[in-house]
């Protein structure tokens, strides 16, 4: 800026201004927002004042319109903030992620709706489904898929006995470190615990720097952090939050096979959410036990030109679900397009259960 001053004195008054003129403009967003939440209510008093499609896109637009010097996702980090404020004024959000605290899952609900949002930790993917049916919580977070391991099955299987939706997606770049607590002999370490999926994607590290250590597999990284506490010749493997939370050193940081390992989250309530623009919708249909099913099933898809982003299979759990197959693509139920995808589909399979469209993940 031409009028910045150059000296410390100067730029700390100019600091200042800067601020203040930012908690002037937070403050009159945060009345807007609250505004917004009186007009809701006013149509319907059983309104939801969050919402999905807009939050998306008040992100996307951020992140177009940031010019630097931060970075466009560091912009949208400050916004997602902003934004969970001002909702949390009027509503404060309620999120059952699966825990216990201190996992990737913990992180990623944070990551999509911000600090001020409520979470509590449940014990199993199956407990999150509960919770948001009962109506306990607003929303559940659950891992669904990791790009070094695969699917994660609980998840998927949990969709089927429950008319949960999909509302959103998160996703997360994975790094683990190998952590150890004060009292950890660090030469003498013959124990080392983790998530089995978290020893899956540090396979090659640990059998190249610890080949003779014991694998200990336990329920999750938090609680894998949790024990190391209290054994001097052990250590974890897990992520930056378990680390943090019980005190833990990182004996080395990011020791992931893959560089580019990530989690897929899953965002689920009952609520239907309208388009956003850049939207997925998730499906899971049950195919007959007849030659050339798939092919069947996948060739709508391919005459009207939309990309199918993920295809897995599940072995059914009755008689009339004899293949089930999860689909994710892009686009949204509503759109024209994706609606006469959607009929085609229903007239060939046994059964079709739209899991929900969604905002593509922004952050
Ligand atoms: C303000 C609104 O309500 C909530 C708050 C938002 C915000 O602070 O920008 C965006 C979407 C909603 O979660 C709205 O719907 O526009």
């Amino acid at each position: 800026m031409s009028d910045t001053p150059k000296d410390l004195e100067g730029l700390r008054q100019r600091i200042d201004q800067l601020d203040s003129d930012i908690m002037r403009l937070i403050s009159e967003r945060a009345e807007c927002a609250r505004s917004v939440a009186e007009t809701k209510t006013k149509d319907d008093p059983q309104a939801v004042f969050y919402r999905p499609e807009r939050e998306a896109q008040v992100l996307r637009r951020i992140m177009e319109l940031n010019d630097g010097p931060l970075d466009s996702e560091e912009m949208a980090r400050l916004f997602r903030e902003i934004m969970s404020a001002c909702l949390a004024l009027e509503q404060p959000i309620k999120v059952a992620y699966l825990g216990p605290e201190g996992t990737f899952t913990q992180q990623a609900s944070l990551k999509h709706f911000g600090e001020s949002a409520i979470s509590l930790p449940m014990a199993a993917i199956d407990e999150v489904f509960r919770e948001v049916e009962a109506g306990a919580v607003n929303y559940g977070v659950v891992p669904v898929e990791n790009s070094t391991e695969g699917v994660i099955n609980h998840t998927l299987d949990s969709f089927m006995d429950s008319s949960m939706r999909i509302c959103g997606e998160v996703v997360l770049r994975i790094h683990h470190h190998l952590l150890v607590s004060d009292n950890t002999r660090r030469d003498k370490v013959s124990r080392i615990y983790s998530h089995p999926q978290s020893f899956a994607q540090c396979r090659k590290w640990l059998d190249a720097h610890y080949p003779q250590a014991e694998r200990v597999p336990v329920s999750s990284n938090a609680e894998a952090a949790r024990l190391v506490k209290t054994e001097w010749h052990s250590a974890a493997i897990a992520g930056d939050m378990a680390a943090k939370l019980y005190g833990l050193t990182r004996v080395a940081e990011k020791i992931e096979d893959r560089p580019d390992n990530s989690t897929r989250f899953l965002i689920i309530g009952n609520q239907d959410v309208p388009m956003s623009g850049d939207d997925k919708t998730s499906i899971v249909v049950a195919m007959r036990n007849q030659p050339g099913a798939l092919h069947d099933l996948l060739e709508p898809f391919h005459r009207h030109q939309i990309d199918l982003t993920r295809l897995e299979t599940r072995p059914s759990r009755s008689g009339v679900w004899n293949y089930v197959f999860f689909i994710d693509f892009k686009g949204h139920r509503d759109e024209p397009r994706v609606a006469a995808v959607l009929e085609e589909v229903q007239v060939r399979a046994a059964e079709l259960k739209v899991l929900g469209s969604f905002p593509m993940g922004v952050l």
